[in-house]
């Protein structure tokens, strides 16, 4: 083997890291030799070569096209939270989101005289390279803020002058005033509000008030460098300090003050104590925020541990400690996605003081569309299905889209034969012919625990690599990371509407719920860099104009996306996880999330950057509902896997809910109480719940064997057969023992399917009636064992009806197989020895073994996967 194919191979294995296919891996090498640039360069461009389409149908969407205004919640007299409906939303919608006049304060915050932490002792004049215009600007304090003692009684104002200047908005959010307030007080501050409420602005605000510097905690670089970026052009400056930091003065002059804010990520902040400390003393520190502060929390979904150890910041910056301050430094910890127990960790973790306010807004937002579809969502013909009126979305403006076949068609052919028929059809071709396919349930029988054919021949370490769980800090990597504070914009003069002319254009924009939704960008959440990369590659064959974006991906492709994904150059980026967190993007019209997220928390912000603008927007679940959802693989300790089960059995019962209102579901399970009885948006709103059913004798027929098996005598008529019960006990039956048993035995269900029952096992569980004998968490219940309120339903009185509404899972094998609420329809005529043989036939038709196909992958000896592969499957 020459020089040569050890660099290709390992090219070869590291493109097979990043998520690209194998064929287009070899074509890629093939091409352009054994270079990784170039050989990413060629697959990347693959797309676009062959999109000829695409380049034309670049649709231009501007941001500030109509600006609305979010909702915001309000306090009622009981002091509970109310959100707004639609039509109140709808009417803060048409006001003008940035104005010139200013706008009447309506909370009722306490004007005190202020005093912030101040610096004792002579003034220290921080060492900096004075000639530099940024160092200039930075030292550039408001005058107001000179004596910096005393901010004032009318800090409101203040404020309020300050956001007009810089940002263009009228005037601070209630719960922005209230967040500064309490800063203004010296005290901690946990803020819990929506995604896109403005929580970033509570810690700007201070360093333009006090004229010092504000450290924030960020968990990524990318989020870092977004916020960074827009403050330089509001004026304000900033730096990101962190492993994505490649310019060393930076961090200097961070530390000797030449920043208004400086961004810094968990790890690097452990090593900066005592330059933050000298820092403090000179040009003072306001307070330190740590955002996305559900991070911290190992109850939540996106642990990093290096949060954990945020504590030191408590304990560095205490004013018993730094005698030179009067107060300890502030804590403002802000996240949208904690619940209840997630809070009380974050205070815990970070040592938060016993004072610590908490301001919170509803987590609600009334612009959402919630729905979950069912898909396969796993092969090319689910691809098409689904995408097919997105593709037709972003392409429907074109003249004639030129869709070239795939350039070796049998590489292609791999996927399923109709990726190649797709791909030479024009998408409304494809989108007319019906490529449905109409039995899309998969009904094979598992319990939803079993791996898919690639799990169980590749690593756990393999696959682990193949999903963004766990995200690192250094998600991007960027040459500046400085941003020296632009002059603001004067909002007159930039082209913004007036407000005249915004009213206007609310008032021509039809209502939210009927549905209208504008042509904005679409991010599709899938849940393997894989799959970004063959969905996002689909899409461009259309003519969409599509980029993937995972964390393996090199970082000059990623500041690539992110910077044609914000300046509306893309349609749709299909990203995994990594592309999430604090996206700020205000026209996002579309949040697809294609497969199980792993936790509602990281469903809700993920979905979270949609609609940021205040006008309707959708979050579609497409899910497998006929499956339970694993969990990605990950390093796990068992209390970590418990939770991990937990979070996802929420999220599962989140898709099986076919009754409750989506936004209702969500905002409860952050412990909020949803005032509004419905949302009047997401699918369950508008399609209402299915048809109420009675279903007390099936209910009582699985409880009391359930019952009969865990030895409760009073159920033994279910079963004569001791012998076998003796058999069962012994080794806890599970749900799908049971049913095989239920349908043996009782012959009016002995054609049902075992998903109707999974179903309703779980019902039952969520009742009180069943639990998990072995006492695990699982997504789905599979030891059921009756507790003491199912022992009573099974003595109450029979004629009492058990109203269910079937969930998702029910009405779905209801729908493809025969109609449930016929339980008994089907018993009748049994006697008769033809019916009995036709149903029978029928019955075994239809849960024939399907074959699984033989696997091709055949692992290559030639490279290092494919021997690690082969010697795994030995
Ligand atoms: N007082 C205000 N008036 C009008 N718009 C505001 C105000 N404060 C913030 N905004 C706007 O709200 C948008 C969302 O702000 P921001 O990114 O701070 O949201 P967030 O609460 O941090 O969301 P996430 O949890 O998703 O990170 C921004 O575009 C910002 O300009
Ligand atoms: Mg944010």
């Amino acid at each position: 083997m020459g020089g040569n194919d050890i660099t290709s191979d390992q090219i070869i294995a590291e493109l097979v890291d990043m998520g690209f296919d194998i064929s287009d891996i070899t074509e890629a090498v093939k091409a352009v030799g054994p270079s990784l640039d170039n050989a990413i360069d060629f697959i990347l461009n693959d797309s676009h070569r062959n999109n000829t389409g695409a380049s034309t149908s670049v649709v231009c969407l501007t941001n500030n096209k109509v600006l609305g205004k979010r909702a915001t919640s309000s306090l009622q007299p009981s002091g509970k939270m109310r959100q707004p409906n639609i039509t109140e939303h709808l009417k803060l919608a048409s006001e003008p989101k940035r104005s010139k006049t200013i706008g009447l304060c309506d909370a009722s915050v306490s004007t005190k005289n202020y005093l912030i932490g101040h610096v004792e002792g002579p003034e220290v004049t921080p060492a900096l390279d004075t000639s530099s215009d940024l160092c200039a600007e930075a030292f550039m304090v408001p005058s107001y803020c000179k004596d910096e003692h005393i901010i004032g009684f009318d800090w409101e104002n203040k404020a309020n002058n300050l956001i007009r200047k810089h940002f263009g908005f009228s005037s601070l959010k209630g719960f922005q005033k209230e967040v500064l307030a309490a800063w203004l007080e010296h005290q901690d501050c946990l803020v819990l509000a929506a995604t896109g409420s403005g929580k970033s602005l509570c810690f700007q605000i201070p360093a333009l008030l006090s004229g010092k510097v504000v450290v924030v905690i960020s968990p990524l670089i990318s989020l870092m460098h977004d916020q960074c970026l827009k403050l330089g052009k509001h004026g304000i400056s900033a730096c990101f300090l962190g492993s994505g930091q490649i310019d060393r003065s930076v961090e200097k002059k961070a530390m000797s003050g030449a920043y208004n804010i400086i961004y810094v990520c968990p790890e690097t902040i452990l090593r900066l104590i005592k330059p933050l400390q000298s820092l403090a003393e000179s040009r003072g520190i306001a307070l330190f925020a740590i955002d996305e502060v559900h991070c911290v929390s190992k109850w939540g979904h996106d642990f990093r541990p290096d949060y954990r150890r945020l504590s030191v910041l408590r304990e560095s910056f205490r004013a018993d400690k730094l005698k030179f301050l009067k107060f300890d430094i502030p804590l403002m910890a802000l996240t949208a996605t904690a619940t209840t127990h997630v809070r009380e960790d974050i205070l815990k973790s970070l040592c938060m003081s016993k004072g610590t306010k908490t301001v919170m807004t509803s987590f609600f937002r009334p612009n959402l569309r919630f729905s979950v579809q069912h898909s396969r969502t796993s092969s090319l013909s689910s691809y098409e299905k689904d995408f097919s009126e997105l593709i037709r979305l972003y392409t429907k403006n074109k003249k004639a889209v030129h869709i070239l076949t795939p350039k070796n068609p049998e590489s292609s052919s791999k996927y399923s034969s109709g990726w190649l028929n797709a791909s030479i059809r024009g998408p409304d071709e494809m989108c007319n012919n019906q490529l449905h396919d109409t039995n899309d349930c998969d009904f094979s029988d598992d319990d939803g625990y079993l791996a898919s054919p690639n799990e169980k021949e590749l690593s756990v370490q393999y696959l682990e690599d193949d999903c963004d769980q766990v995200q690192e800090v250094d998600d991007l990597d960027v040459s500046c990371g400085e941003f020296r504070g632009q002059p603001p914009l004067n909002f007159n003069d930039c082209g913004t509407p007036d407000s005249q002319n915004l009213l206007r254009k609310a008032q021509e924009t039809p209502p939210l719920h009927q549905g209208h939704l504008d042509e904005g960008p679409t991010i599709i959440y899938v849940p393997t860099r894989k799959e970004t990369l063959s969905l996002s590659k689909f899409l461009t064959r259309f003519g969409v104009k599509a980029a993937a974006y995972n964390a393996k991906l090199p970082k000059s492709h990623l500041r690539q996306v992110h910077k044609e994904f914000h300046e509306d150059e893309l349609q749709v980026v299909v990203a995994t996880i990594a592309f999430g967190m604090g996206i700020d993007k205000s026209n996002v019209r579309r949040i697809i999330h294609y497969g199980w997220p792993q936790s509602l928390e990281a469903y809700y912000q993920e979905a979270g950057r949609a609609g940021r603008d205040g006008k309707l927007a959708d979050c579609v679940l497409y899910a497998n509902l006929s499956r339970i959802p694993t969990l990605l693989p990950s390093q796990r300790s068992e209390e970590q896997t418990k939770r991990a089960h937990k979070m996802l059995s929420d999220c599962f019962r989140y898709g099986m809910n076919t009754s409750c209102c989506r936004a209702k579901m969500l905002v409860q399970y952050f412990g909020e109480e949803f005032s509004q009885q419905r949302c009047l948006l997401c699918d369950v709103c508008i399609n209402g719940p299915p048809e109420i059913q009675d279903l007390k004798v099936e209910a009582t027929t699985l409880l009391q064997l359930i019952a009969a098996n865990h030895g409760h005598e009073s159920c033994q008529n279910v079963s004569s057969d001791d012998d076998l019960k003796g058999r069962i006990l012994k080794r806890k039956p599970n749900i799908r023992a049971l049913v095989s048993r239920l349908r043996e035995q009782n012959h009016t269900f002995s054609a049902t399917d075992f998903i109707w029952w999974r179903g309703l096992a779980r019902i039952l569980e969520d009742r009180g009636f069943i639990r998990d004998g072995d006492n695990m968490i699982r997504v789905q219940i599979k030891f059921p064992e009756p507790t003491d309120s199912g022992l009573r339903f099974l003595k109450s009185d029979l004629q009492r009806p058990f109203h269910v509404f079937p969930e998702a899972d029910m009405l779905l094998s209801m729908k493809t197989r025969k109609p449930y609420s016929s339980f008994s329809e089907w018993g009748k005529g049994w006697a008769d020895p033809e019916i009995r043989r036709q149903r029978l036939e029928r019955k075994r038709a239809s849960t024939k073994p399907r074959k699984r196909k033989a696997r091709r992958h055949r692992p290559d000896l030639s490279t290092v996967r494919g021997r690690l592969s082969a010697k795994l499957s030995k």
